[in-house]
């Protein structure tokens, strides 16, 4: 396996849960609870020192019941069980306690959704991944199209339909949709991952391709670990660039190490998520 990019963040002797990353991952509906707890458990294994998901009230329950360790925040929801535009105002006054937010996963792409993406477009002093329906959301207004600005520590996970989605370039066209990730992270001042096989990590000028992972990693619920594996990242003090690169190279390590005991078939978003902190341990305390 290669090295990762860059060095994990290291702990100080007396670290307490507060040093290393407050973080909260928002998402999740009624029948897609499984998603956004695969990404706050990614976060909790990636190191963060406190994990929250804000999710509609009729799933908080499932959430809450995946690990133990796991905080939850109960958010207005509809009789389908999606937020309800109460949900914005309600997530308005806690964000800025979170050293890092991801948003996305199972979250569906209602009116609250959009709003609730809105909100977080303009958190700019809050680091953030939009990743999933926040980036469906995201296609629903004009965001790709608007003036440029300076958003502040912002990456975006796309896979190829969700790019798709938000530049109207095809998925096929994967030279055309980096580009395309370009001009996004050049207008807005954000950090694009495309998201396949290779992953490419860019910024308005930059390109990375990820050295790991492999097609067994083609399962539901892939994506949303690397949701919070990157949101832990930056909740870690990381910058967009470097939490990207790591994550997703990270990310990619696991499911090689899940494919290696399972095989590509018989693997899962679980097992790639079981195989974080071993690819992690292999490399703490260790010089690059
Ligand atoms: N356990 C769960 O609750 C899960 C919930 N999920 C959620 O389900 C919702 C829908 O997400 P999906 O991603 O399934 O649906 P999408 O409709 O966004 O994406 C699927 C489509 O995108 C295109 N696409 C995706 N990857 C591609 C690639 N590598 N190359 C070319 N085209 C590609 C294909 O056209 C594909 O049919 C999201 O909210 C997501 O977070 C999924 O993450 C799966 C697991
Ligand atoms: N053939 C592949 N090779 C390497 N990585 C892959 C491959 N297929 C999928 N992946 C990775 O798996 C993840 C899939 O993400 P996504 O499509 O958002 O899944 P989901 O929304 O189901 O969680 C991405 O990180 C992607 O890079
Ligand atoms: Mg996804």
């Amino acid at each position: 396996m290669t090295n990762p990019p860059l060095p994990f963040p290291s702990r100080k002797t007396d670290a307490h849960k507060g040093d290393v990353g407050r973080v909260l991952l928002v998402g999740g509906s009624r029948g897609m609870a499984g998603s956004i707890s695969l990404s706050s458990m990614a976060a909790l294994h990636t190191g963060s020192g406190l994990v929250s998901a804000a999710v509609p009230d009729r799933c908080l329950e499932t959430v809450a019941s995946f690990h133990p360790c796991l905080m939850t925040i109960p958010l207005a929801d509809d009789a389908a069980g999606h937020f309800a535009s109460a949900a914005v105002t309600e997530i308005a006054q806690q964000v800025d306690a979170y050293d890092a937010i991801g948003c996305g996963p199972g979250m569906g792409t209602s009116d609250a959704a959009i709003e609730l993406v809105e909100l977080l477009l303009q958190k700019s002093d809050i680091a953030r991944v939009l990743d999933a329906d926040a980036l469906n959301a995201l296609s629903k207004t004009n965001w790709g199209h608007r003036q440029s600005s300076k958003s502040g520590p912002l990456i975006l996970t796309p896979h190829p339909g969700e790019l798709q989605r938000l530049s109207g370039v095809r998925s096929s066209d994967r030279e055309q949709q980096i580009k395309a990730a370009h001009r996004l992270a050049a207008l807005h001042d954000v950090v694009v991952v495309v998201k396949g096989g290779p992953t490419v990590v860019v910024d308005a000028e930059r390109k990375w391709t990820n050295t790991t992972g492999n097609p067994g990693m083609a399962t539901g619920g892939s994506g949303d670990v690397l949701t919070g594996v990157v949101t832990s990242l930056l909740g870690q003090g990381m910058t967009p660039w470097d939490a990207s690169r790591l994550g997703v190279w990270l990310h990619g390590a696991a499911g090689d190490r899940a494919a290696v005991k399972h095989g590509q078939a018989g693997m899962t978003a679980r097992e790639l998520l079981d195989e974080i902190p071993g690819v992690m341990a292999a490399y703490e305390n260790r010089c690059i």
